[in-house]
Protein backbone atom coordinates (compact mmCIF):
# COMPACT_ATOMS: atom_id res chain seq x y z
CA UNK A 1 0.00 0.00 0.00
CA UNK A 2 1.39 3.62 -1.05
CA UNK A 3 2.40 6.00 2.07
CA UNK A 4 1.71 9.34 2.39
CA UNK A 5 2.51 11.61 4.54
CA UNK A 6 0.01 14.52 5.55
CA UNK A 7 1.35 17.77 7.23
CA UNK A 8 -1.08 18.19 9.93
CA UNK A 9 -0.92 18.05 13.57
CA UNK A 10 -4.88 18.56 14.18
CA UNK A 11 -5.79 14.67 14.96
CA UNK A 12 -9.23 16.02 13.37
CA UNK A 13 -8.16 16.51 10.07
CA UNK A 14 -5.92 13.46 10.45
CA UNK A 15 -8.78 11.05 11.38
CA UNK A 16 -10.67 12.68 7.46
CA UNK A 17 -7.93 12.22 5.34
CA UNK A 18 -6.99 8.48 7.09
CA UNK A 19 -10.70 7.83 5.38
CA UNK A 20 -10.62 9.49 2.52
CA UNK A 21 -7.20 8.29 1.67
CA UNK A 22 -7.83 4.54 2.27
CA UNK A 23 -10.67 5.04 -0.20
CA UNK A 24 -8.11 5.30 -2.86
CA UNK A 25 -5.91 3.04 -1.26
CA UNK A 26 -3.23 4.69 0.38
CA UNK A 27 -2.27 4.71 4.32
CA UNK A 28 -1.46 8.24 5.57
CA UNK A 29 1.21 9.26 8.41
CA UNK A 30 0.92 12.79 9.93
CA UNK A 31 3.75 15.14 11.81
CA UNK A 32 2.03 13.20 15.05
CA UNK A 33 3.77 10.17 13.90
CA UNK A 34 7.34 11.83 13.05
CA UNK A 35 9.80 12.51 16.08
CA UNK A 36 10.91 15.29 14.83
CA UNK A 37 9.69 18.65 16.34
CA UNK A 38 8.65 20.67 13.84
CA UNK A 39 6.98 23.93 13.56
CA UNK A 40 5.73 25.98 10.85
CA UNK A 41 4.86 29.69 10.93
CA UNK A 42 1.54 29.84 8.54
CA UNK A 43 1.93 33.84 7.91
CA UNK A 44 0.95 33.83 4.25
CA UNK A 45 -2.13 35.63 3.10
CA UNK A 46 -3.90 32.77 1.66
CA UNK A 47 -4.95 29.52 2.43
CA UNK A 48 -3.24 28.41 -0.74
CA UNK A 49 -0.09 30.24 0.40
CA UNK A 50 0.01 28.34 3.85
CA UNK A 51 -0.77 24.76 2.33
CA UNK A 52 2.33 25.36 0.37
CA UNK A 53 4.52 26.12 3.17
CA UNK A 54 3.75 22.96 5.31
CA UNK A 55 3.82 20.77 2.41
CA UNK A 56 7.07 22.40 1.18
CA UNK A 57 8.61 22.39 4.54
CA UNK A 58 7.89 19.08 5.53
CA UNK A 59 9.24 17.44 1.98
CA UNK A 60 12.57 18.64 3.27
CA UNK A 61 12.81 16.72 6.19
CA UNK A 62 11.04 13.17 4.70
CA UNK A 63 12.29 13.29 1.02
CA UNK A 64 8.60 11.55 0.62
CA UNK A 65 5.59 12.61 -1.21
CA UNK A 66 3.89 15.45 1.25
CA UNK A 67 -0.16 16.54 1.35
CA UNK A 68 -0.81 19.92 3.81
CA UNK A 69 -4.36 21.13 4.27
CA UNK A 70 -4.77 24.36 5.19
CA UNK A 71 -8.42 25.42 5.54
CA UNK A 72 -10.66 27.60 7.82
CA UNK A 73 -14.62 29.39 7.41
CA UNK A 74 -14.97 32.28 5.46
CA UNK A 75 -18.29 33.99 6.88
CA UNK A 76 -19.98 36.65 4.30
CA UNK A 77 -21.37 38.77 6.87
CA UNK A 78 -17.80 39.35 8.50
CA UNK A 79 -16.07 40.28 5.24
CA UNK A 80 -14.45 36.59 4.91
CA UNK A 81 -13.08 36.34 8.56
CA UNK A 82 -11.92 34.48 10.16
CA UNK A 83 -10.25 33.07 7.14
CA UNK A 84 -6.69 32.18 7.28
CA UNK A 85 -6.77 33.16 10.85
CA UNK A 86 -10.11 30.50 11.57
CA UNK A 87 -7.60 28.19 14.20
CA UNK A 88 -6.52 31.47 16.20
CA UNK A 89 -9.61 33.58 16.07
CA UNK A 90 -10.11 33.91 19.54
CA UNK A 91 -6.43 33.61 20.84
CA UNK A 92 -2.83 32.19 20.15
CA UNK A 93 -4.12 29.19 22.40
CA UNK A 94 -6.08 27.39 19.74
CA UNK A 95 -9.42 26.67 21.13
CA UNK A 96 -12.43 25.35 19.14
CA UNK A 97 -15.00 26.03 21.82
CA UNK A 98 -13.66 29.62 22.13
CA UNK A 99 -13.54 30.17 18.41
CA UNK A 100 -17.35 29.77 17.77
CA UNK A 101 -18.66 31.52 20.78
CA UNK A 102 -16.25 34.24 19.76
CA UNK A 103 -18.10 33.64 16.14
CA UNK A 104 -21.44 33.47 17.51
CA UNK A 105 -21.16 37.14 19.60
CA UNK A 106 -20.27 38.55 16.24
CA UNK A 107 -23.00 37.45 14.82
CA UNK A 108 -25.25 38.05 17.54
CA UNK A 109 -27.64 40.34 15.43
CA UNK A 110 -27.57 39.18 12.54
CA UNK A 111 -30.32 37.17 10.76
CA UNK A 112 -30.48 34.09 9.21
CA UNK A 113 -30.61 35.07 5.88
CA UNK A 114 -27.09 36.90 6.29
CA UNK A 115 -25.94 34.52 8.04
CA UNK A 116 -24.07 32.70 4.80
CA UNK A 117 -20.25 31.24 5.05
CA UNK A 118 -18.03 28.71 3.57
CA UNK A 119 -15.18 26.43 4.72
CA UNK A 120 -12.40 26.03 2.59
CA UNK A 121 -9.74 23.67 1.93
CA UNK A 122 -6.48 24.60 0.07
CA UNK A 123 -4.67 21.33 -0.56
CA UNK A 124 -1.03 21.38 -1.10
CA UNK A 125 1.29 18.32 -3.06
CA UNK A 126 4.70 18.64 -2.59
CA UNK A 127 7.39 16.46 -4.59
CA UNK A 128 11.15 16.05 -3.47
CA UNK A 129 11.47 16.70 -7.50
CA UNK A 130 8.88 19.09 -9.26
CA UNK A 131 6.69 21.54 -8.85
CA UNK A 132 4.06 21.66 -5.71
CA UNK A 133 0.47 21.31 -7.07
CA UNK A 134 -2.29 22.80 -5.13
CA UNK A 135 -6.29 22.70 -5.29
CA UNK A 136 -9.14 24.37 -3.36
CA UNK A 137 -12.69 23.02 -2.42
CA UNK A 138 -15.33 24.58 -0.53
CA UNK A 139 -18.59 23.48 1.12
CA UNK A 140 -21.34 26.24 1.67
CA UNK A 141 -23.34 26.48 4.42
CA UNK A 142 -24.70 29.10 7.26
CA UNK A 143 -23.59 30.08 11.02
CA UNK A 144 -26.01 28.38 13.11
CA UNK A 145 -27.76 30.44 16.29
CA UNK A 146 -26.27 27.78 18.74
CA UNK A 147 -23.88 25.06 18.81
CA UNK A 148 -25.24 21.48 17.92
CA UNK A 149 -24.01 17.74 17.45
CA UNK A 150 -20.56 16.74 18.17
CA UNK A 151 -18.67 15.13 15.21
CA UNK A 152 -16.09 16.68 13.67
CA UNK A 153 -14.24 19.35 14.98
CA UNK A 154 -13.63 23.01 14.89
CA UNK A 155 -16.54 24.93 13.61
CA UNK A 156 -18.66 21.55 12.92
CA UNK A 157 -20.95 22.42 15.54
CA UNK A 158 -21.66 25.72 14.30
CA UNK A 159 -21.62 25.09 10.65
CA UNK A 160 -25.24 24.44 9.11
CA UNK A 161 -26.08 22.67 5.62
CA UNK A 162 -29.63 24.14 4.49
CA UNK A 163 -30.15 20.96 2.99
CA UNK A 164 -29.17 18.20 5.45
CA UNK A 165 -31.14 20.17 8.34
CA UNK A 166 -28.44 19.29 10.59
CA UNK A 167 -24.82 21.10 11.71
CA UNK A 168 -21.49 19.19 10.34
CA UNK A 169 -20.79 18.26 13.68
CA UNK A 170 -24.50 16.03 13.57
CA UNK A 171 -23.23 14.48 10.22
CA UNK A 172 -21.56 11.07 10.85
CA UNK A 173 -17.68 11.07 9.66
CA UNK A 174 -19.03 9.17 6.54
CA UNK A 175 -21.44 11.77 5.68
CA UNK A 176 -18.92 14.57 6.21
CA UNK A 177 -16.54 13.03 4.32
CA UNK A 178 -18.88 12.95 0.88
CA UNK A 179 -19.90 16.74 1.10
CA UNK A 180 -17.20 18.44 2.84
CA UNK A 181 -14.19 21.45 1.62
CA UNK A 182 -12.17 18.48 2.37
CA UNK A 183 -13.37 15.81 0.10
CA UNK A 184 -14.05 18.29 -2.43
CA UNK A 185 -10.81 19.51 -2.53
CA UNK A 186 -9.15 15.47 -3.01
CA UNK A 187 -11.96 15.21 -5.27
CA UNK A 188 -10.48 17.71 -7.53
CA UNK A 189 -7.09 17.14 -6.82
CA UNK A 190 -7.96 13.15 -8.25
CA UNK A 191 -9.59 14.81 -11.14
CA UNK A 192 -6.65 17.25 -12.05
CA UNK A 193 -4.45 14.41 -11.59
CA UNK A 194 -4.93 10.93 -12.26
CA UNK A 195 -1.75 9.48 -12.83
CA UNK A 196 -1.07 9.85 -9.38
CA UNK A 197 -4.14 7.99 -8.25
O1 LIG B 1 -2.04 23.56 10.60
P1 LIG B 1 -2.44 22.17 10.97
O2 LIG B 1 -1.39 21.43 11.74
O3 LIG B 1 -2.91 21.37 9.77
O4 LIG B 1 -3.71 22.21 11.95
P2 LIG B 1 -4.63 23.49 12.28
O5 LIG B 1 -5.71 23.04 13.18
O6 LIG B 1 -3.77 24.63 12.74
O7 LIG B 1 -5.25 23.80 10.88
P3 LIG B 1 -5.29 25.13 10.01
O8 LIG B 1 -4.08 25.94 10.26
O9 LIG B 1 -5.57 24.71 8.60
O10 LIG B 1 -6.53 25.92 10.60
C1 LIG B 1 -7.79 25.48 10.22
C2 LIG B 1 -8.83 25.81 11.24
O11 LIG B 1 -10.07 25.97 10.53
C3 LIG B 1 -11.08 25.20 11.10
N1 LIG B 1 -11.49 24.09 10.22
C4 LIG B 1 -10.83 23.60 9.14
N2 LIG B 1 -11.45 22.54 8.61
C5 LIG B 1 -12.54 22.35 9.38
C6 LIG B 1 -13.57 21.39 9.38
O12 LIG B 1 -13.60 20.39 8.51
N3 LIG B 1 -14.51 21.49 10.31
C7 LIG B 1 -14.49 22.47 11.23
N4 LIG B 1 -13.54 23.40 11.33
C8 LIG B 1 -12.56 23.34 10.40
C9 LIG B 1 -10.52 24.62 12.39
O13 LIG B 1 -10.83 25.47 13.46
C10 LIG B 1 -9.02 24.63 12.19
O14 LIG B 1 -8.31 24.80 13.38
MG1 LIG C 1 -2.40 25.54 11.49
Amino acid sequence: MKTIIIATKNEGKVAEFRALFAERGFQIRSLNDIDEDISIIEDASTFAGNACKKAETIVGYTGNVVVADDSGLEVEALDGKPGVYSARYAGDEKNDQANNQKLLRELENVSDEDRKARFVCALAVAFPDRETEVVIGTCEGKIAQEPKGDHGFGYDPVFYLEDKHKTMAQLTSEEKNEISHRANALKKLEEEWKEWF
